[in-house]
Parts: structure tokens; C-alpha cells; sequence
């Protein structure tokens, strides 16, 4: 499937375009203000003390800024920040080689940490604690552990899963982090900044017409500005408006809401094939021409948070706003959930 332009996770060449929108001080991340509290207090305190932060963990939903968070982290404290990834530490060793090359008050950041392995896991923990390896030498009853002493530093984990991190894993946080989704004026914001920084003049109202239809993520605001800016170019001299600005949207296929193709098909096909549902995610998914996966992965979630869609025991049902929202007539109220 070609990428939509409202999938909250990155396409692969979008990583070079991010950065460049990141905000790098704590000032500039906008839209969480309870985490951006407590995280700067904690920032502040080791400062103070001049020790190394607690470690800190960041969850929520792709696209939110939880590897920004960890950039910011180090830029706040003036140190380096060492990037790594679960599915990127197979081994225990691979852990350790890190770990012992870090130095003092580096910011080691692990993305995806639920994807680590047991022994990694495992030898991360001590590191947390402790600040010590132990590197196993030899096999069988031969074998021996060697202690290594590894520098203070600071883990930041980020992980779209908090419920798959093991509890122990999770108690060794001095701090989490909870990323929710944002309102359109905290995206409004984002999105008016990254214009200033792509050099686009972008009005406040247009900055709104693209906040409403990002689904409270700022990945997907920031990428739609750029098929904002690509349409104006192309087609109105660079020139933006709310009205260039909702054709260029149309043109994409994102509606005021923010649903894109698959999703007012997913819920197109429960209404007008399945009378509202309720029908298996399988037998759905066929009737759009979509992985199950990528129905229930991509479209479901945010149809659900809309309260377009209800995943029940017996299969997906269609709400009435969801009828509302194609502009369809809703069967009789009872029939919705009846037979
Ligand atoms: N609070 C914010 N203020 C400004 N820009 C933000 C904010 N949060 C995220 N962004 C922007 O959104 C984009 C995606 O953010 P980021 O890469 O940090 O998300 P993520 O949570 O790490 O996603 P993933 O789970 O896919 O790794 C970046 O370009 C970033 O600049
Ligand atoms: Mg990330």
C-alpha cells in the first residue's frame, strides 16, 4: 500500500526531514505541559545537585515526540546522547559494549526498549541500579562473571507499549513520561513553527486547517504542512490560504476530521455492506482489500478514539456518528445493536 499521509509512524526517508523540525530546548516542546513540568524539575534538581539525572521513560503512541524528548534531554543537560534500539540488541554483549563506552552524564537513549531481549534486559537492569555490568567470560561450569564498573548515566527509554515492559523494568524509572495526544492548539502551534522553520508563510487559519486533521499527532502535522507546501507551490506560486490549504488536503485524500481513504472505507463497507455490523476484523478487512493488520493497526485506533467504530465480542460495529459523519442514515437506534 502507497504510505498515507496520516499513518502516524515515519517513513524511512522522513527521518532527515524531522530532524530539522525537532525543537531542541524543553522551551520550544509544545503541547504537554504536565510532562514538560515534571521533566524540566527533574532536569533542574540534577543540575543543582550537579548529578546525573534519574532515569527517565517515555510512552505513548508514534509520532508524539518521545525521540525528541530524548534529544532535549541531553541538549538540557549539555551532554551527548547515545542512541540505541531494542530490536538493535539481540545480545547481552552488544548491551555491554555500549554500556562500558559510555561517559559520565551521557544520555543513552533506547528506543522501542519493550523489543530488548531477556539477558539484556536482565544486565540493564543492574546498569540501572548499580552502574555495573557483569560480563559473563567462558561457558559451562567454567564460566565466570566479570564485574566492569560503567560510568553514572542516564537512560531515557521510549516505547510505544508501556503494557509489554516487564514491571521490574519499569520500576527502575525515577520518571515517566505519559505522551498523550495533542489539542489542535498545541498542533497549531507545532505546525506555525515548523512553517517558520521551512521558510513557509503559513496564516494562522491555515495553521488550524492542518492542526484539525492531524490527529492530534505532530508527525502528521508537520508532514501535511509539507503536502500543503508542495501543493502551493506547484499550483498557487507558494502561496498558502485556508481555502488552498483544504483543496491541497482534499487532493491527499484527508478529510476535515482527519480520515484518510482506508479509514471512511473501513467504515463505508461496515455500513453500507454489513448494515452497521457487527463483522469480523477478517471478513472487513477483504471487503476494503487490506492486511488485517494494517485495518486494525493503522485505521482502528483512531477511529475508535473518534467513537466511529466499537470492537466487540462479535466484530466491528459502526456508531451513529460514524453514519452521520458519511452521511448516511442511521438504521433505528435498537437495530445497532440488536439480532
Ligand atoms: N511537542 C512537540 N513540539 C514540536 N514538535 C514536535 C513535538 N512532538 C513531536 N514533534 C515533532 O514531530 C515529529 C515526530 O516526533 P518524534 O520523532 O519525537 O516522535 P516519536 O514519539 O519518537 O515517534 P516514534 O514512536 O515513531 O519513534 C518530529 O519532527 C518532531 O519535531
Ligand atoms: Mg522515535
Amino acid at each position: 500500500m502507497e504510505h498515507s499521509p496520516v499513518d502516524p509512524h515515519a517513513e524511512p526517508e522522513e527521518r532527515a526531514v524531522e530532524a530539522a523540525l525537532r525543537p531542541s530546548r524543553l522551551a520550544d516542546f509544545e503541547g504537554q505541559p504536565r510532562v514538560s513540568d515534571q521533566l524540566g524539575l527533574v532536569l533542574e534538581a540534577a543540575r543543582h545537585r550537579g548529578s546525573t539525572p534519574d532515569h527517565v521513560l517515555l510512552s505513548g503512541p508514534p509520532g508524539l515526540g518521545k525521540t525528541t524528548l530524548a534529544m532535549i534531554i541531553a541538549a538540557e543537560m549539555g551532554t551527548q546522547l547515545r542512541i540505541s534500539s531494542g530490536p538493535a540488541i539481540q545480545h547481552a554483549g552488544d548491551l555491554a559494549a555500549i554500556l562500558s563506552g559510555l561517559t559520565e552524564g551521557e544520555v543513552f537513549f533506547l528506543d522501542e526498549i519493550h523489543r530488548m531481549s531477556r539477558p539484556a534486559e536482565e544486565m540493564l537492569y543492574l546498569a540501572m541500579e548499580d552502574f555495573r555490568v557483569d560480563v559473563v567470560v567462558g561457558k559451562g561450569p567454567g564460566a565466570t562473571a566479570i564485574p566492569i564498573d560503567i560510568p553514572p548515566f542516564t537512560l531515557v527509554g521510549a516505547t510505544t507499549r508501556s503494557g509489554m515492559l516487564p514491571g521490574p523494568l519499569r520500576d527502575r524509572f525515577g520518571f515517566t513520561a505519559n505522551l498523550d495526544f495533542y489539542d489542535a492548539n498545541a498542533l497549531q502551534h507545532i505546525v506555525m513553527r515548523s512553517a517558520d522553520v521551512l521558510g513557509v508563510a503559513l496564516d494562522a487559519a491555515s495553521g488550524m486547517e492542518i492542526a484539525s486533521r492531524s490527529r492530534g499527532t505532530p508527525r502528521i502535522a508537520n508532514r501535511l504542512l509539507r503536502r500543503v507546501r508542495d501543493y502551493a507551490e506547484v499550483k498557487h506560486a507558494g502561496r498558502v490560504d485556508p481555502r488552498i490549504t483544504s483543496e491541497a488536503l482534499e487532493l491527499y485524500e484527508v478529510d476535515p476530521l482527519g480520515l484518510d481513504r482506508l479509514d471512511r472505507a473501513v467504515l463505508e463497507s461496515i455500513c453500507t455492506k454489513f448494515g452497521g455490523g457487527p463483522v469480523g476484523l477478517s471478513t472487513l478487512a477483504i471487503s476494503v482489500g487490506e492486511e488485517t493488520e494494517t485495518v486494525e493497526e493503522v485505521a482502528e485506533p483512531f477511529l475508535v478514539r473518534l467513537g466511529f467504530l466499537m470492537r466487540t465480542p462479535r466484530g466491528r460495529v459502526a456508531t451513529v456518528r460514524a453514519w452521520q459523519h458519511l452521511g448516511l442514515t442511521p438504521p433505528a437506534q435498537q437495530d445497532l445493536f440488536g439480532a
